[in-house]
């Protein structure tokens, strides 16, 4: 029987490690030669603390387990001694993805297919003691795990006919792993490790003896390596069988075919010697390749890409600070190129900073136009004070905004319009702010430190309303600084720390944006005491529990259901709150959000109260709304009302069917036009499963994002996005707004937005800070009846678009409300042939056939016995 299988242990978790795995794999094409992958524990935790029994451990292991189960192959676990306590619960991890179960096998016997079996063995004292579903408290010393297993496992062999993978994460040395960790200098030391149980397989096993010669058997044991890929190695993979080798079977190894002086490392202090394991390990690396190969030369100069995957150290680059991470994110950008486009957009702009402003400033003779063709935006009654045209030559004069004239000039040449009364003029530049408003030097400082060097239209109009202490309905283009027109002036009119709770409350729609918006904030504040709040469940309960934290903070960053929350259970008080920001506020608006935000507001009871409403998007109904709680508001508006971002070149792309678009999809990545990363838009989290579990065999290296993943699996998606390990993210509405993805090249709505606001948000995930960005809309027969509204969209932010598209007719009011509130049904997302589904059907079937037949024949003997 042959088969191939993956073998993962000692991840601690380095969920890197399975994302670079996954990647080498699509790459090599080696993927759809994999039959299964082993976990054989160690997926946490790389402090060596146990027990591990923390929210953070359980949510850490859920990750690598999700992140293993995303390659999508059955997946089979043992517990490591750096495990949960609550990983031998396979269930809790079972049925994610069709083709790929999590099953927990620690002392027991998988028929894997018919003729091949495997058979488990958790890892080490503790890690087996805490895991054991049976419950058995092993004495801690010195019948250690080892002792144990090789007290077991002939029992368990003997009930195996077949061929057999014997997997283990019991210690690789003479002594223990992680008794000898934890007894380190025991006198004397205890004899137990991989060769005792090699020497009692030997001799009480049926591989003593000629039988053996048709057995293979393979021990995986763990051995605190990283390396490479954390994939076992060092000794952790024997056979004992040699004579399999010639028959090209699995890995065939045995310790005479290793320098024992490099396995057993010497002396037990050099167990914390990491770097000289490391070391060690990779020529063990090599030699067990070389072994594995039946003697074939691994030409390391042909697969000089192959190593450079393979090595710890560009890994390991100290990240000190934002100039070196962009260096390391280029260098491991480099690292994954698929498509050898490393010259491509995301490397070259890591380097340079283009300022927003010149490229919204270029365009001096722009209409002013409102978008009106789109009438759930229209406002037609608001073009006033705007026809005068504007000097070509404003040089100097507009630096000196001392007279209205110049004001007006000033506002027009930066496409900024303001409504209300008593409008504060705008600044010119970030030393104004210190030369007007005195503004702190640490804040010139940290604006300088960030390369701000000059402030954005809506930074420059709506920071001095805030600082004269209006509210404030602003709405300009994505990526265009919103999020720093509102911190600057609130850190300032906060002035310093102090003890009488929370003077500042931001909130938003998601808590990646909200932490997004803490990042920012403390980016800030640097050199400054302040004390910044991000509400997240730990941080409530913490103030629940200590009601003197409550006055600690100066700033609060939440989103609505959570802050709400906290405010029912009293563990949040909002009164001496002075600053509301609704980031994304037309969301924060709308129906789902709107009683949440409401009692907030009924919360924050400061009579000096200022609200500030931002968003790229702010429809009329919502405006009119804002009115009602807002105080004599002053609005701008910074280019056009409700339009896209101009530096995003749009394209709408006709599909047919469903179908078509996975067609355009894939054409584009063979075309190597897809160039990372890329962002793809679907309409729901069944919809964005669905895509992932295409896109995964089209060689990208992508993944997906979605409300139902785990709040540490968002943030690390996000993370590994910022830093390009992730090429392609499909994501859902989720990601829609707000989200600063620097270096995004290309946006994909593979689903048709369901309103303008989705899709003017979307695509601005793109085009961001003025950098250049590129979106593309697929759209079907279904979605041709909306088509009109973004041909509108794409007219008035300066994209060509057909005469024929033009000459559409809008969409109705009602079919755009009635988009709105449901998706089109679309057909599911599902390529696979009919043959590829028959074939994993046909062997999950042999493989349940023959796990029956097995537990009947168990049955059967076990009925004897009793009967005996
Ligand atoms: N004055 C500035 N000079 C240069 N870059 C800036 C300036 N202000 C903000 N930025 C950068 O511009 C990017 C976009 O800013 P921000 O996220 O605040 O946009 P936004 O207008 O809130 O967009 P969205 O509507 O999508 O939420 C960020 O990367 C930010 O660091």
């Amino acid at each position: 029987m042959q088969c191939t299988f993956l073998l993962v242990s000692d991840i601690h978790h380095n969920l890197d490690n399975i994302k670079n795995l996954k990647a080498w794999l699509i790459q090599k094409d080696r993927l759809k030669d994999i039959d299964f992958i082993i976990a054989s524990g160690d997926l946490v935790n790389a402090d060596y603390i146990t027990p591990l029994t923390t929210e953070k451990d359980e949510l850490e292991f859920r990750e690598v387990i999700d992140g293993l189960e995303n390659i999508d192959k059955p997946l089979y676990y043992i517990p490591g001694n750096h495990d949960p306590e609550s990983s031998f619960l396979p269930s809790a991890y079972q049925g994610k993805n069709e083709n790929s179960k999590v099953t927990n096998f620690h002392n027991k016997i998988i028929n894997l297919v018919p003729g091949l079996s495997m058979v488990g063995f958790g890892g080490s004292t503790a890690g087996v003691a805490r895991n054991s579903p049976e419950q058995i408290i092993w004495p801690a010393y010195p019948r250690n795990t080892e002792s144990l297993l090789a007290e077991k496992l002939p029992i368990l062999l003997d009930k195996v006919e077949d061929e057999i993978i014997l997997v283990t994460h019991v210690g690789p040395s003479k002594v223990g792993t992680t008794d000898v960790d934890k007894f380190p200098l025991r006198d004397p030391p205890i004899e137990s490790g991989s060769l005792t149980i090699r020497d009692i397989l030997e001799k009480s096993t049926p591989l003593s003896s000629e039988d053996s010669s048709q057995c293979n058997i393979m021990f995986n044991i763990h051995g605190h390596s990283h390396f490479p890929f954390g994939l076992s190695h060092l000794g952790q993979t024997f056979v004992i069988n040699p004579g399999s080798l010639q028959e090209g079977r699995f890995a065939i190894l045995t310790l005479e075919n290793f320098n024992k002086e490099k396995l057993l490392i010497g002396e037990v202090k050099d167990f914390y010697k990491c770097s000289n394991r490391i070391n060690s390990c990779n020529d063990f690396a090599m030699d067990l390749f070389h072994v594995l190969g039946s003697g074939a030369r691994f030409d390391k100069k042909r697969f000089n890409d192959d190593i450079s995957l393979f090595e710890p150290q560009k890994q390991k680059k100290p990240v000190k600070n934002v100039v070196n991470d962009q260096e390391t994110q280029a260098s491991l950008l480099q690292e994954i190129d698929f498509f050898h486009n490393s010259k491509s957009a995301i490397i070259e702009t890591l380097g340079k900073k283009q300022l927003p402003n010149e490229k919204l400033t270029v365009n001096n003779e722009e209409s002013d136009n409102d978008n009106s063709n789109i009438d759930e935006n229209d406002d037609s009654d608001e073009n006033e004070n705007e026809n005068e045209i504007v000097d070509q030559d404003e040089s100097t004069e507009l630096n000196s905004l001392n007279t209205q004239d110049n004001v007006k000039k000033f506002r027009k040449r930066h496409r900024i319009r303001v409504y209300g009364t008593d409008i504060p003029n705008p600044f010119h530049s970030f030393s104004d702010l210190h030369n007007i408003y005195e503004f702190q030097p640490y804040l010139c400082k940290n604006l300088d430190s960030a390369g701000y060097k000059q402030p954005t239209p809506i930074q420059m109009q709506a920071i001095p309303i805030i600082l004269h202490g209006r509210d404030v309905m602003a709405m300009a283009p994505t990526g265009s600084g919103k999020t720093l027109a509102y911190i600057l002036p609130i850190l300032h009119d906060l002035n310093s720390h102090k003890k009488i709770g929370y003077r500042a409350l931001i909130i938003s729609p998601t808590r990646e944006l909200a932490k997004q918006i803490y990042i920012e904030f403390k980016k800030m504040c640097v050199g400054k005491k302040f004390k910044i709040c991000l509400l997240t469940k730990a941080t409530a309960a913490t103030q629940a529990q200590d009601p003197h934290l409550k006055q600690k903070f100066d700033i609060l960053i939440s989103t609505p259901l959570r802050l709400v929350h906290a405010i029912s259970q009293d563990n949040i008080d909002l009164k001496n709150v002075q600053h509301l920001v609704l980031d994304e506020a037309d969301k924060l608006l709308e129906l789902g959000f709107l009683d949440q935000t409401d009692e907030i507001f009924a919360a924050c009871s400061n009579i000096k109260l200022q609200k500030y409403l931002f968003s790229a998007t702010l429809p009329s109904g919502v405006e009119s709304l804002a009115n009602n709680f807002m105080k004599d508001p002053i609005r701008i508006v910074v280019g056009l009302k409700n339009a896209a971002t101009e530096t995003i070149k749009q394209q709408l792309i006709y599909v047919g069917e469903e179908n078509g678009k996975l067609t355009a999809i894939r054409q584009m990545i063979q075309e190597g036009g897809l160039k990372p990363p890329v962002l793809i838009f679907v309409q729901s989290i069944e919809r964005a499963k669905e895509l992932f579990h295409e896109l995964i065999y089209d060689g990208i290296n992508v993944d997906v994002i979605h409300a139902e993943r785990t709040k540490a699996q968002r943030d690390s998606i996000v993370l590994n996005f910022r830093q390009g390990k992730i090429w392609v993210l499909i994501a859902t509405e989720l990601m829609a707004r707000g989200i600063d993805f620097k270096g995004v090249n290309l946006v994909i709505n593979y689903d048709f937005p369901q309103s303008i606001q989705s899709y003017i948000h979307r695509i601005g995930r793109t085009g961001r800070a003025g950098k250049s960005g590129e979106a593309i809309t697929y759209y079907t027969k279904d979605d041709a009846p909306y088509l009109k509204s973004i041909v509108n969209v794409m007219k008035d932010s300066g994209c060509e678009v057909p005469n024929w598209m033009l000459e559409l007719k809008n969409p109705s009011k009602e079919s755009k409300q009635q988009l709105r509130k449901k998706p089109i049904k679309r057909k599911t997302i599902d390529t696979r042939s009919n043959y590829d589904k028959k074939k994993i059907k046909r062997k999950r079937e042999m493989i349940e056939a023959s796990i029956k037949r097995k537990n009947k024949k168990n049955k059967t003997s076990t009925n004897n016995h009793e009967s005996i």
